[in-house]
């Protein structure tokens, strides 16, 4: 029941992927409760929608992974009640195990107030 994008979690972000050439892309509008200040989306959940667009990349690929390690740079505070788009895109890979992702968070005024970068690992999916 994964908090990003299952249907069924309660709680969760339910966000719907599609890939368009090279870029995995989702949007979502975040609301009151997803508010750190007040107006402004809190930075984990930030973190995790780009996290979860990064997965989604490899996932429409068939490589199942785990976030190794991830850098988030927050250049503008995000604003509830407008519609996000999150774009994230590969950049680089090795020995078909660690993937170099990134991805974006674009305002409907085209600015950009996030990226990131983070590498993933390939995992056994037996194991997940
Ligand atoms: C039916 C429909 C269902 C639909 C369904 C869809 C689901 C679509 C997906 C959505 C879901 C996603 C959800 C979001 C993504 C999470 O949230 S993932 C959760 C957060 N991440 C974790 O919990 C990861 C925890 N860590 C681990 O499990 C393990 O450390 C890892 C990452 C799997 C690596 O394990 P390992 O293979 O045992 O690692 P290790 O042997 O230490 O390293 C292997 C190699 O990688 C290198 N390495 C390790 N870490 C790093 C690093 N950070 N940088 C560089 N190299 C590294 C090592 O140096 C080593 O290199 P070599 O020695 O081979 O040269």
């Amino acid at each position: 029941m994964c908090f990003g994008c299952s249907e069924r979690n309660p709680i969760g972000l339910k966000l719907k992927f599609t890939m368009d050439g090279d870029k995995c892309r989702t949007e979502f509008v975040a609301g009151e409760e997803h508010q750190g200040w007040n107006g402004y989306m809190h930075g984990g959940l930030i973190a995790a929608l780009m996290d979860e667009t990064m997965a989604w990349w490899l996932w429409f690929k068939d490589i199942s992974i785990m976030t190794a390690e991830m850098t988030t740079r927050y250049s503008l505070g995000v604003p509830v009640n407008i519609k996000l788009t999150v774009e994230s895109w590969c950049e680089e890979e090795k020995r078909d195990r660690l993937f170099f992702m990134a991805a974006r968070i674009i305002l409907p005024d085209g600015k950009v107030p996030v990226t990131a970068k983070a590498k993933f690992l390939r995992i056994d999916p037996e194991k997940l």
